[in-house]
């Protein structure tokens, strides 16, 4: 399967000389669906910065991230061609997700600016295929009925549901979600979750999640990477990470992981009359 993203030799020294990374080596696959997890400060944040080419990671190491085959930077220096390589890849992070007070189909549709001459995009002029474009985006998404109201007036899910919907327009191959449901409720998680999901299994693009809750990346993403102190501690499937195992990486940390995870499945228990096991058979036991 070909490689979607490869990190190799990954550290990042922030000033004052905390390691937010340290020798991260990863390599995932074209239409995989990863979690990232981690305590609060084991660098989630940072890794996906990295891979967007937001942050550059130290200079005196050999680090390298390549997005499809692309640099996207090398040896701390990031890439000259980032945004031509930004291009292809959707972010579903709070600080970019939306302009709040610019129509939800505008926003979207910003998703296709690369593609359009400049002077209609600085116009915001878009041609009604383009408009219907971002409409169906919309559709799949489950918010097509907000397309005309400002951003700003959309809940939190909607919003994070709308930066979904810009990637697919911008026909983004790889996403990168950052903690996109820490601060929504379980409905609105379980929607943005399975839009995620969705776009993973439909459209085969590669899925790069961070997630506060275990049992979320249990659900949704066959592969989890975990995170602590900046180093990569556990890189398998997800069914693999049961509380035992959780402790014995994060030892107290792990309470972080575990205490914040049912939020989606306590949804399903009251919706289902059958109990909900919280925790898959781990694999040792069901080889
Ligand atoms: N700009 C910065 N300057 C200095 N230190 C930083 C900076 N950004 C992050 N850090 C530190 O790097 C470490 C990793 O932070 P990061 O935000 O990546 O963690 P995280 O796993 O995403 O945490 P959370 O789940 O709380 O969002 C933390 O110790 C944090 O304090």
């Amino acid at each position: 399967m070909p490689t979607a993203i490869h990190i190799s030799a990954l550290n990042k020294t922030f000033r004052g000389g905390r390691k937010a990374l340290q020798d991260v080596n990863l390599t995932i696959n074209t239409g995989e669906m990863v979690a990232l997890i981690g305590a609060s400060g084991s660098g989630k944040s940072t890794l996906l910065r990295h891979m967007a080419g937001l942050m550059a990671g130290d200079g005196s190491a050999q680090g390298l991230i390549q997005i499809h085959g692309k640099t996207v930077q090398k040896g701390g220096q990031i890439a000259r061609d980032i945004r031509q390589i930004r291009e292809g890849i959707g972010f579903v992070f709070q600080q970019f997700n939306l302009v709040g007070r610019l129509p939800v189909i505008i926003n979207v549709l910003a998703g296709t600016l690369h593609k359009v001459p400049m002077w209609r995009s600085l116009l915001r002029w878009f041609t009604q295929a383009e408009k219907a474009r971002g409409i169906e985006a919309l559709r799949r998404v489950g918010i097509d009925e907000c397309w005309a109201q400002r951003a700003s007036t959309l809940s939190g899910g909607q919003q994070q549901r709308a930066a979904i919907a810009r990637a697919m327009v911008q026909g983004a191959k790889v996403v990168l979600a950052d903690e996109p449901i820490a601060s929504l409720d379980p409905e609105s998680s379980r929607k943005v979750m399975d839009i995620l999901a969705r776009i993973n299994r439909e459209d085969r693009c590669t899925v790069v999640v961070s997630l506060h809750q275990v049992n979320v990346a249990i659900k949704y993403c066959p592969r989890t990477i975990a995170l602590h102190q900046g180093r990569v501690v556990y890189d398998g499937p997800s069914v693999g990470l049961t509380p035992a195992v959780l402790r014995e990486l994060y030892g107290a940390d792990a309470d972080d992981i575990l205490s914040l995870g049912d939020h989606i499945s306590s949804l399903e228990d009251k919706a289902k009359p059958v109990p909900h096991r919280a925790w898959p058979v781990p694999l040792a036991q069901a080889a």
